[in-house]
């Protein structure tokens, strides 16, 4: 049997028998630890077979060996304890389990919200026609004269602060200057947002633009909490799609897709997991405001559909969305009170999620 085929999972509960995989927090390439050194210093209490990311987090990985005793000869050296062999590095480690096959979703669909008051997840808000048909045509106009970035299904554009996929984060310190004339409309429309302190969203500075094709998603994720502010503006133009929110019941699995991945597709998701979803319809010229509950605890996704089902009608997507979020890039760790959600407390705090 191909090991490394099989999929692995941190265990849920407090049972942790033993078994020849190890779930290896605070290791791996994005802090700075390479496979191969992970296999030498795993290596010394027996056969590695192999050693892959647990998730897409960089920081966690399975270390898989030939014997359950080489794999407790290894949890009991190395849990809580630092390495020598790895700079010194304190890993969390517990007993991996094999990740029961994804279950099939029934037809997928459920009921779509046109207004966020039906929607009822605290903190998310949408105006319809916040922006003019006139607005809408200049914005598109003034982005389509611009550099786009490719990625593998849609296209981007950055300002403020570039977004790095890859660590789905930003780099705070490479400033790219104040965002463009082109959206001062915008910010000085929110700073009337109904319901909101005009101070906040005095501060925004970073916009994120993706471009959809027709039929193009974005995988679940919550923006990342150390990387981005509170609010989270999203205005919708050009097409219309819906947006699902999803609250994990176990919080373990907010570690999958976060933030605008990418290359994360569906069935990265553990599906066995529990999740409440709610959906809401995003028509053109809309404003989405996530902030609090909605903004931290729910994961955001758009469907990979061409037609959005909305009660009896069904919408085709048209040939592309443009959605332009805006969002204020955070000095210092996030302390917001959903702390299983939250990189900066879950992170560098105890990581008791791993214990
Ligand atoms: O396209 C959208 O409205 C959402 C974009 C988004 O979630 C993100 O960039 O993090
Ligand atoms: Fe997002």
């Amino acid at each position: 049997m191909d090991m490394m085929k099989l999929r692995f999972r941190r265990p849920k509960g407090l049972k942790n028998d033993p078994t020849p995989n190890l779930y290896v927090a605070n290791c791996g390439p994005a802090v700075g630890i390479s496979f191969d050194s992970i296999v030498s210093a795993f290596g010394i209490f027996g056969t590695v077979i192999g050693v892959r990311a647990a998730d897409e987090t960089g920081t966690r990985v399975i270390v898989c060996f030939s014997e359950v005793s080489a794999a407790q000869a290894a949890y009991k050296a190395l849990n809580g304890h630092p390495c020598a062999d790895l700079g010194g590095r304190t890993m969390h480690i517990c007993y991996s389990v094999e990740q029961p096959p994804p279950k099939v979703p029934g037809d997928g669909s459920i009921p779509v919200s046109l207004l966020a008051s039906d929607l009822a997840i605290p903190g998310i808000y949408l105006v319809h026609d916040f922006i003019t048909l006139e607005e809408e045509q200049e914005l598109l106009a003034e982005v389509d004269s611009r550099q786009w970035s490719n990625l593998s299904k849609r296209r981007v554009q950055h300002y403020g602060y570039e977004f790095l996929y890859k660590t789905r984060n930003v780099d705070s310190q490479q400033f790219l200057g104040e965002l463009p004339s082109f959206v001062s409309i915008i910010l000085q429309k929110l700073q009337s947002f109904p319901g909101l302190d005009c101070k906040r969203s005095k501060e925004i500075n970073q916009l994120t633009v993706n471009e959809y094709p027709c039929g193009v998603g974005l995988s679940p994720h919550i923006d990342t909490h150390s990387a981005f502010d509170e609010l989270i503006f999203s205005l919708s133009t050009a097409g219309s799609c819906i947006m699902e929110f999803r609250r994990y019941s176990d919080p373990g699995t907010w570690r999958l897709p976060a933030a605008s991945v990418d290359e994360i597709h569906e069935d990265n998701i553990d599906l066995s997991s529990n999740f409440t979803r709610k959906a809401i319809f995003l028509p053109p010229r809309s404003m989405l405001l996530m902030t609090g509950e909605g903004r931290y605890a729910w994961h955001h996704y758009i469907p990979h559909h061409k037609v959005d089902t909305i009660g009896e009608k069904e919408i085709r997507r048209s040939s592309r969305r443009v959605s332009f979020t805006f969002r204020k890039v955070r000095k210092g760790p996030c302390c917001c009170s959903f702390k299983q959600y939250c990189d900066s407390q879950i992170d560098a705090g105890s990581n008791n999620q791993n214990q």
